[in-house]
């Protein structure tokens, strides 16, 4: 079985993980629920254990050197060459990984999602199908704000200092541009069923004749 790599990207909020459910959940219909993995480049976040809390708190999480992207690709690799892995398990709350491993068995699908999958030439290039995620910036720093104090342990004063200073540059330098290499952009504030109806053709192409309807 050789998986089909989808790769969904775009800037922190405009949508991508939502995306990824919905899509997961339209090819598990046609498919199979165990034939879809869905994998957070934030897993991949590098481990920081060796460093202090407060160190960990300052570092810039938007710059690609922030992500162990080697390890992702050699485990898609590995996914797709049959094996399981041990996917790393990232703690927001703690900025470094957690001492957990999730377990990942092969699947016939493997969706991506994450903000700098599409800077990066060889995982876009042994992607099958390079998805970008658009949303007006206003819109993901509101939806930024909710999710970050609600679920990520930071108040308001840092999910704003933290934008000011790393998340916009960083998408300005590296993720904006990204956008050239997908092939497909979809907006992050239509109806997810939208973006689904607009991928039907990529999916048959990439998927084949089993692509949802
Ligand atoms: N198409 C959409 N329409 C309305 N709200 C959305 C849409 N996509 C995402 N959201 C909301 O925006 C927030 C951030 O979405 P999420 O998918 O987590 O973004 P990302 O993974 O790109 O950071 C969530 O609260 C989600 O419910
Ligand atoms: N310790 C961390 C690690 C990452 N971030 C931010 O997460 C954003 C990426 O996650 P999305 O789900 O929004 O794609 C990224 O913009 C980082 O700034 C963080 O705040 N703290």
């Amino acid at each position: 079985m050789r998986s089909t790599i989808i790769l969904i990207s775009g800037p922190s909020g405009s949508g991508k993980s939502t995306l990824s459910e919905a899509l997961a959940e339209t090819l598990s219909e046609s498919l199979g629920p165990d034939c879809i993995n869905i994998i957070h480049e934030d897993n991949y976040y590098r481990d920081q254990n060796d460093k202090p809390f407060e160190e960990r708190c300052e570092q810039n999480y938007d710059h690609p050197s922030a992500f162990e992207h080697e390890l992702l690709l050699t485990q898609l690799q590995q996914l797709q060459s049959g094996q399981s892995v041990d996917m790393p398990v990232y703690d927001f709350c703690q900025h470094t990984r957690s001492d957990q491993v999730k377990t990942l068995k092969p699947s016939k699908i493997i969706i991506v999602e994450g903000i700098l999958l599409l800077s990066q030439a060889k995982l876009r290039d042994f992607s099958d199908l390079n998805i970008y995620v658009d949303a007006p910036i206003d819109i993901c720093l509101i939806r930024r704000l909710e999710r970050d104090i609600h679920q990520r342990g930071r108040d308001m004063a840092s999910v704003l200092s933290q934008y000011q200073a790393t998340v916009r540059p960083m998408a300005e330098a590296f993720i904006l541009p990204s956008r050239q290499h997908a092939d497909v952009v979809l907006s992050g504030t239509s109806k997810p069923g939208r973006s689904l109806a607009l991928l039907r053709d990529h999916l048959a192409t990439v998927v084949g004749t089993q692509a949802p309807s």
